[in-house]
């Protein structure tokens, strides 16, 4: 584990959450993954941003709480021309549980990620699901990590904040990387962050944008930084506008590039 100096109070307490998770007992799991690269693919072919978006009920940053179902939220997105759905299993900060995942993965057909803060091989068995999210700054063993997930048939997707927790991923082998626009002391979000990493990804890496991504000027300008996909669940989720449309939400970013919505 890396230093935990600098962690905003709510993330200390996610971590401290998550280290009393166990894991499943029921041994590893074996997942046939949906390819990230071939949806990736798809949506290139048919014109669409590459949208992972986010099925977050709450979050410490959040302004409220969304109760709708979230199978239905993740239907909206896909109906919206969401490439792949992002889904929080963390119960205790972000209202998520691997249940919802599960239900999701059933319903919709677009790949699915596993956000949590998994810390040892065990919580990876907690749920089956085709990306799975390994943090950089919170994980001893990434290589260990990313050998364990990928021999259960996830797609690793190691997120890291800087160029040295970047190095800390490359050389672990891994080759799909997010990049964290929210920084973890004070939670706040700046997207010169994706900026100033994106240029020391190798291209063979499958690189996403993640975090404060809220209009399709922020899109263009993560894509133009080099971004293959991009990770949103505030601006989409819209937790301070109550029902507000997710599907709506969605396509205004998954198609940023058409130009036609310049705000
Ligand atoms: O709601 P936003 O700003 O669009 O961000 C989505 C996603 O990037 C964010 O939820 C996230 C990125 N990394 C995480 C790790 C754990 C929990 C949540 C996250």
């Amino acid at each position: 584990m890396n230093s935990e100096t600098e962690l905003a109070p709510a993330v200390a307490s996610i971590l401290e959450a998550a280290r009393e998770r166990g894991g499943d007992d029921g041994g590893a799991v074996t997942v046939d993954a949906r390819s990230v690269s071939d949806a990736l693919a798809q949506a290139d072919a048919d014109g669409r941003v590459p949208v992972i978006a986010e099925v977050k009920p709450t979050s410490p940053t959040a302004d409220g709480t969304r109760e709708d179902d979230p199978v239905e939220l993740a239907e909206s997105m896909v109906a919206g021309g969401a490439t792949a759905i992002s889904v929080l299993t963390e119960p205790s900060h972000f209202g998520g549980s691997p249940a919802a995942l599960t239900r999701i993965r059933e319903a919709v057909d677009v790949p699915v990620l596993r956000k949590d803060f998994v810390l040892r091989e065990a919580q990876l068995d907690v749920v089956e699901a085709d990306l799975l999210l390994l943090i950089v700054r919170f994980v001893d063993d990434l290589e260990g990590l990313i050998a364990a997930a990928r021999e259960r048939g996830f797609q690793p997707l190691v997120e890291v904040h800087d160029r040295k927790e970047l190095e800390t991923a490359l050389e672990a082998g891994a080759d799909i990387i997010g990049v964290n626009n929210r920084d973890l002391a004070r939670l706040e979000v700046d997207l010169e962050t994706f900026e100033s990493v994106a240029p020391h990804v190798p291209d063979d890496v499958t690189l996403i944008a993640e975090s404060g991504i809220a209009s399709p000027a922020d899109v263009r300008r993560m894509r133009e930084a080099g971004a293959d996909a991009l990770l949103v669940g505030s601006a989409i989720m819209d937790h301070a506008g109550g029902d507000s449309d997710v599907r709506e939400n969605t396509r205004r970013l998954v198609r940023a590039d058409d130009g036609t919505d310049l705000t």
